[in-house]
Formats: structure tokens, C-alpha cells, sequence
């Protein structure tokens, strides 16, 4: 017999002889009644030493679902997995993994700081048929938890014990679910599921930058009650900033899913203004990362700062003399100052952990406002491929560790810009053979191309200068018109 069952067991006898006792107490007097009880208790406690707290799954008048219960059933399904002898199986909320659990009247172990304590899962089927709640299909089942543990480690359990198992299941919930990705049409979020495959092992840049940035997060999710001490909004700015296909998009995917966080991709040219903007940013939830991309493209946040008034106004009209319909040409009224706003102000009074990211193409043109230290906590440089971020494109797209080919393309990565986006639509497969050689060759021929032009460009610097003006403005007419 299990300990816990064995426990039960005691429990249920001593149950039995307390009522018997209930019974006939009537029948001594006051003084000698009172006496046998005193030692019974003692006694009791001497041959039950253990206490039990049951955890039911419905609480409450209108039986909403303990958030204590399913925050044990996280907790435990990891040590169910490996100790219960009959488990119940069920796709997980992310539909990638199986979730286990303990069949009913199953028993698991736990230890804490060197405590032993007993986990059991049971279910009461109700007699009664009229019992409906409206949260649960199988309204007359009424499961818990029933956790035993020795009556000296009362105040350990109760305590420290019970709010690391509440803080772990949580975080094991927050990990299974099913993440989303919010997009917004005006001033209303929608949502898909988020399932991304971008990793940081997928991710090409340098080894060392990565690790920081890996770090920089890892302290940041870790940092609630650091916040909650200091008196700060637990939260972080982080500014993306490198030319286009250096992988910013990329790394924002592979950043949700390393902390596990959901997106919201804040699409600020369809946000009408300020107050729409408040709106939009207080009903994301916590654990989130609220990105704007491309906002040099965004918003007028550049350097020379805002158009004047009357220079919008008469660009809408001569867009309407053109015979565009006025909803078309309505330009965002979002402004610098609300957007600020809202990073250093009202944010604080949302709880919970946030990353907010701004992407750009553009760093130098940025409004110094908003890419000041302390508003923006981290800048990051994503850059042109560099020999190690080819490397980890080629094992990735490859699977090749090395090849006689990587001392010229190393050599040539020296001398040539080439985006991470470019080497890896090279290293793509192109046919079912998958022959390295070819693959390496073509991105060799592509960079003694760009070597070629940027030796060109050299001699005639005016040709670089309207060649890079033209992409631009190609870049901002294309993020205006979606
Ligand atoms: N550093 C990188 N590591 C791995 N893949 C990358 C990297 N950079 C770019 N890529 C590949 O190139 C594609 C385009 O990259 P991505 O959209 O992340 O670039 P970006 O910097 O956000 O570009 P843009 O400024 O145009 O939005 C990605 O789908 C990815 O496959």
C-alpha cells in the first residue's frame, strides 16, 4: 500500500471512531467528556501525524475553474509522466506535444528542500443529478487534488512549498499554450496562431552578440520582482536596426519563441490617432512583444520631425485632385509625443511583462527622441553576413560543417556586403540533389559580383548615391501603400 492510500486509510478509521464518539458522548459526564476528548485529539495527531489539503477543481457560486487546480495539474503532469503507473493523455493547447496527466486515483511523490510529500488525484461522482454548471460538460464529476504531508513541515508546505508549485505550473501553462500572433485593423487586434519556426539557433549573426542578447532576455523574464522592488513597469525597448534581409523580423520571431511571449505587430499607419494608439497598446496582454516595424516608414519621426500641417494637408489635396477617395488619403494622426507617451507613461500602469520593438532600416534618420538611452534599453545591430553567420547558414541549409570552398567565401565575406536574406536564397534548394558544391559556388560568383559593383561604385561615387536614394524611397513607398 502507497503511503498516501495507507494514510487514507488511518484517516478513514479514525473518521469512523470519531463519530462513534459523537454518538455516545451524550451518555458521560460533562467533565470526564471533555477529558477523553483532550487525549483523543492527542492521541489522533500521534497516530495521524499528516495533514491533507484537497484542491477542487470548481470553486466558487459559479464554479469557475480553480486557477490553484490547474496550475497543480501543470505542475505535476512532469513528475506523472514519470511516476504514475496509469496516465491520461491529451494534445497539448500548442497541438505540437502530448500532455500527460494522472488517472484518476493515481498518487505521485514530490520532494521539497529534502520534505517528502504525496500528490493524489481522485473525483467524486455527485449523487445528486441537479447540480449543473454551465463550465463543464460533466457537471456531476467533481475532481481534486489531495496533497498529504507531514504535520512538522506545516508552515514549509503551506508556505514556500505551495507558492512554488502555483508559481511552476503557471509558468509550465504559459509554455504549453497556444501562442498568437495579433495583427491590427485600425483600432481592433485579430489574431492567428503564432508558429513561427525561427530560432536563435536559426538565427545568423555573431556568436558573441547573440549570446548577449540571449542573456539580456533570459535576466529580463526573470526580472518581476526586481521591477516590482524598484518600483518599475516591468518592461523593455528594444531598437532592431540594420539594412533590409539582415534578419530583424527574424529575430523578433525567435525571441517569442524563446520567451514564449505572443507578437502583436502594430501596424501604426492604420492607427487613427492617439487615443486609438492608447487603446490598441492597453489591450495587449501580458508576456507579449508589441512590435512596429519599419518606423522611420511609420510614422513622420525622422529627423527634420514632423511635416508641418499644411504640407500634409496639401499633399491630401492634391492626392483628392487626383481622385483618390478621402478614407485612402487620411493620414495617420498618431504623433511622436503620443507614441513617447505611452512608452514611458501609461505603459507603467499596465502589469505583467512586456518587450516593445522598433524595427528600422534607418537608424540615422530616427527622431534622437526616440532612440535616446533609457527609452529604447537596447539598441541591436543586425548586419551584412559575417563568416560565422555563413557558417550557421550553411550547416543549417547544407548540413555542412566545412567544405574546401569556405576559405574563399570567408575571404570574400571580408570584402563584400551581402545580406544574410541574400547567402541564404543561394544556400536554398533548388532540386532534389542537394550537392553542396554548386549551392557554395553560386553564392561565390554572387559575391565577386557585389565585389565587382562595389569596386565600380567606388569610382563613381555618384552612381552609389542615387542607386541607395532610389531603394530608399522604393522601401517607403512600398510600406505606404499596403
Ligand atoms: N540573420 C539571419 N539568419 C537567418 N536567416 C535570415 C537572417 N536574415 C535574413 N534571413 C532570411 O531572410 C529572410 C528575410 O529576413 P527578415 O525579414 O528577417 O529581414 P529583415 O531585416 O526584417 O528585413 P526588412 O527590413 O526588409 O523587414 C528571412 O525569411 C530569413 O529566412
Amino acid at each position: 500500500m502507497k503511503p498516501g492510500e495507507m494514510f487514507a486509510h488511518i484517516g478513514s478509521i479514525v473518521a469512523s471512531l470519531m463519530f462513534v464518539w459523537a454518538m455516545f458522548k451524550q451518555f458521560f459526564p460533562y467533565q470526564l467528556s471533555n477529558q477523553i476528548e483532550k487525549h483523543s485529539q492527542r492521541l489522533v495527531t500521534l497516530v495521524y501525524p499528516y495533514i491533507q489539503i484537497t484542491f477542487h477543481e470548481f470553486t466558487g457560486e459559479r464554479l469557475m475553474r480553480s486557477e490553484a487546480y490547474s496550475a497543480i495539474e501543470n505542475y505535476l503532469s512532469s513528475k506523472a509522466s514519470t511516476q504514475a503507473k496509469r496516465l491520461k493523455a491529451d494534445i497539448g493547447k500548442n497541438n505540437q506535444s502530448l500532455v500527460l496527466s494522472m488517472d484518476d486515483h493515481e498518487e505521485v511523490a514530490d520532494e521539497f528542500n529534502g520534505v517528502k510529500l504525496w500528490w493524489a488525484y481522485g473525483k467524486h461522482i455527485s449523487k445528486s443529478q441537479s447540480t449543473i454548471s454551465f463550465h463543464h460538460p460533466m457537471s456531476d464529476e467533481k475532481r481534486y487534488y489531495k496533497l498529504t504531508f507531514h504535520k512538522s513541515n506545516r508552515d514549509l508546505i503551506l508556505g514556500r512549498y505551495l507558492s512554488h508549485v502555483l508559481k511552476e505550473g503557471k509558468a509550465i501553462k504559459v509554455k504549453n499554450r497556444q501562442r498568437k500572433l495579433y495583427t491590427n485593423s485600425g483600432a481592433y487586434w485579430s489574431h492567428v496562431v503564432f508558429e513561427h519556426p525561427a530560432t536563435f539557433q536559426t538565427l545568423a549573426m555573431d556568436p558573441k552578440e547573440k549570446e548577449m542578447i540571449i542573456d539580456d532576455l533570459i535576466t529580463f523574464s526573470k526580472a518581476g520582482e526586481f521591477y516590482a522592488r524598484i518600483g518599475r513597469a516591468w518592461k523593455r525597448g528594444y531598437l532592431l536596426y540594420g539594412p533590409p534581409g539582415t534578419g530583424k523580423s527574424t529575430m523578433i520571431a525567435a525571441m517569442a519563441n524563446f520567451l514564449g511571449y505572443d507578437l502583436y505587430d502594430l501596424e501604426l499607419t492604420a492607427v487613427k490617432d492617439n487615443t486609438e494608439l492608447r487603446k490598441l497598446l492597453i489591450e495587449t496582454s501580458s508576456k507579449s512583444i508589441i512590435v512596429i516595424e519599419d518606423i522611420d516608414c511609420s510614422l513622420d519621426l525622422t529627423g527634420q520631425r514632423r511635416k508641418k500641417k499644411e504640407e500634409v494637408e496639401e499633399k491630401d489635396q492634391r492626392q483628392k485632385q487626383q481622385g483618390m477617395q478621402e478614407r485612402e488619403v487620411k493620414s495617420s494622426q498618431v504623433t511622436l509625443s503620443g507614441l513617447l507617451n505611452f512608452i514611458d507613461g501609461l505603459w507603467s500602469a499596465c502589469g505583467g511583462e512586456r518587450l516593445i520593438v522598433f524595427t528600422t532600416n534607418y537608424v540615422e534618420k530616427l527622431d534622437p527622441a526616440l532612440v535616446r538611452k533609457g527609452r529604447m534599453d537596447k539598441h541591436i545591430e543586425l548586419s551584412y553576413c559575417g563568416y560565422e553567420a555563413f557558417k550557421l547558414l550553411a550547416r543549417n541549409y547544407l548540413n555542412i560543417e566545412s567544405h574546401n570552398l569556405f576559405g574563399r567565401i570567408c575571404e570574400l565575406l571580408k570584402e563584400t556586403k551581402i545580406t544574410p536574406a541574400e547567402v541564404a536564397e543561394h544556400l536554398m534548394p533548388k532540386n532534389a540533389f542537394r550537392d553542396a558544391d554548386l549551392y557554395l559556388k553560386s553564392l561565390i560568383q554572387a559575391l565577386e559580383l557585389a565585389k565587382e559593383d562595389a569596386r565600380k561604385s567606388q569610382h563613381d561615387p555618384h552612381w552609389t548615391e542615387n542607386d541607395s536614394e532610389d531603394k530608399a524611397t522604393e522601401k517607403s513607398t512600398n510600406y505606404t501603400s499596403t
